[in-house]
């Protein structure tokens, strides 16, 4: 199989798409892959690191208001259309997979002039405006959330998971907390903001870090690589215990996460099929800036099957914070009954299932 794969942006469209390449080298470990991002994403960062040919072009997202960088997005985006019909040419893949963010748009549209078979997956509920835009043209339209049937035409729609939890969900891990000056017997709480990291939870991070170091649990705090020099001045003056750790980015999340005890973060729809494909109890703060509060939407999926807990980024502080850590960190029971919950809508096959949908629109 050669196989084309393009989406960018934000981790959430990475790391699906990734995924769905290391399922395909374990069924077909002669497969050709060649993986098309935008240059200023977090993708130029996290593809090539994993070993799969990466090639980049120049894009940017429209301006909600009328403007002359609007101008400026439709050039480049039909520029890209324009070299991404000629990466297509010269690789000749068999399919392409677009998981969103704008370079996608460019990517799978080129595909789909040129009659090259196409699939798109959708990690939200509520559909993005690149894969709207891509879902007149594309033969197949992947989902993970029921919800986002009805905003696709019916025909094309199937529900396979997000493929990043059949990654996580196979993940052997041997990963232990003593690596990063931790201990291996204490339970242990990730805090991050997505892939990005959010400014109001780090922000109640910092203010609850010193009772954090008081507790008899560990705390991991993910900052997002672009928040970490800030955090770590805000937290200067502060003496950092030995039960808590600050990182930019975590490279590794499969092998970390099985290890986590609680998480805290945002209610991005990849790091929720994670969540769910292990069964790791969750306190969910949903970013309130993305399209149609679909991270609500997210959240209340798992809040609703009794899989999570819901704090609003609007009820957030360093107290509200500490509380609901406190509270889970405390009670095993309750954790546990989360953990069945959550593993109960997780999809651990998600990979085979959206795969199996590539094979059947191969040439
Ligand atoms: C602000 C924004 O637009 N967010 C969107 C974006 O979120 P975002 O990019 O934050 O995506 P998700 O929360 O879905 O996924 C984050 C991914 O990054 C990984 N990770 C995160 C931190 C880290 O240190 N290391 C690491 O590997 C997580 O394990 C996960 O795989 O895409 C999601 C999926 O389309 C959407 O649902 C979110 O609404």
């Amino acid at each position: 199989m050669r196989l084309m794969v393009s989406g960018g942006g934000t981790g959430g469209h990475i790391y699906p798409a990734l995924a769905l390449i290391k399922d395909l080298k374990k069924h077909e470990p002669d497969s050709a892959v060649l993986y098309v991002g935008s240059n200023r994403g977090l993708e130029s960062q996290i593809v090539p690191k994993q070993g799969i040919d990466f090639k980049s072009m120049e894009i940017q997202g429209f301006k909600r208001s009328l403007s002359l960088e609007n101008f400026k997005t439709i050039y480049l985006f039909l520029k890209s259309v324009r070299i991404a019909k000629k990466m297509i040419k010269e690789f000749k893949p068999d399919v392409v997979v677009g998981t969103g963010g704008y370079v996608s748009g460019a990517v799978v549209y080129a595909a789909t002039r040129l009659k090259v078979p196409t699939l798109i997956h959708e990690q939200n509920s509520v559909v993005g405006i690149t894969n709207k835009f891509l879902s007149r043209f594309v033969d197949k339209i992947a989902i993970n959330f029921e919800a986002a049937r009805s905003q696709f035409p019916e025909n094309k729609v199937i529900k396979t998971g997000n493929p990043r939890a059949q990654e996580v969900a196979e993940t052997v891990s041997n990963f232990k907390w003593s690596s990063m000056g931790l201990s291996d017997d204490k339970p242990t709480t990730l805090i991050f903001g997505g892939s990005q990291g959010a400014l109001k939870i780090n922000q109640s991070v910092v203010a609850a870090m010193a009772e954090f170091n008081k507790r008899d649990y560990q705390v991991v705090f993910v900052t997002g690589p672009k928040r970490y020099d800030g955090v770590m001045s805000q937290l200067n003056s502060l003496k950092l215990g030995k039960n808590v750790t600050v990182k930019p980015y975590i490279d590794r999340m499969p092998e970390i996460l099985p290890k986590v005890d609680l998480i805290v973060s945002r209610a991005g729809a990849t790091s929720l099929a994670e969540i769910t494909a292990l069964g790791v109890p969750a306190v969910l703060i949903p970013s309130p800036y993305v399209t149609a509060n679909h991270q609500t939407k997210n959240a209340m999926s798992m809040v609703d099957a009794g899989a999570a807990r819901m704090l609003t980024e609007e009820n957030l502080n360093g107290e509200s914070l500490l509380n609901e850590v406190d509270e889970l960190m405390h009670d095993a029971e309750i954790r546990e009954k989360m953990a069945a919950a959550s593993k109960k809508m997780g999809v651990p096959d998600a990979a085979d299932q959206m795969l199996q949908v590539v094979e059947s629109i191969s040439k």
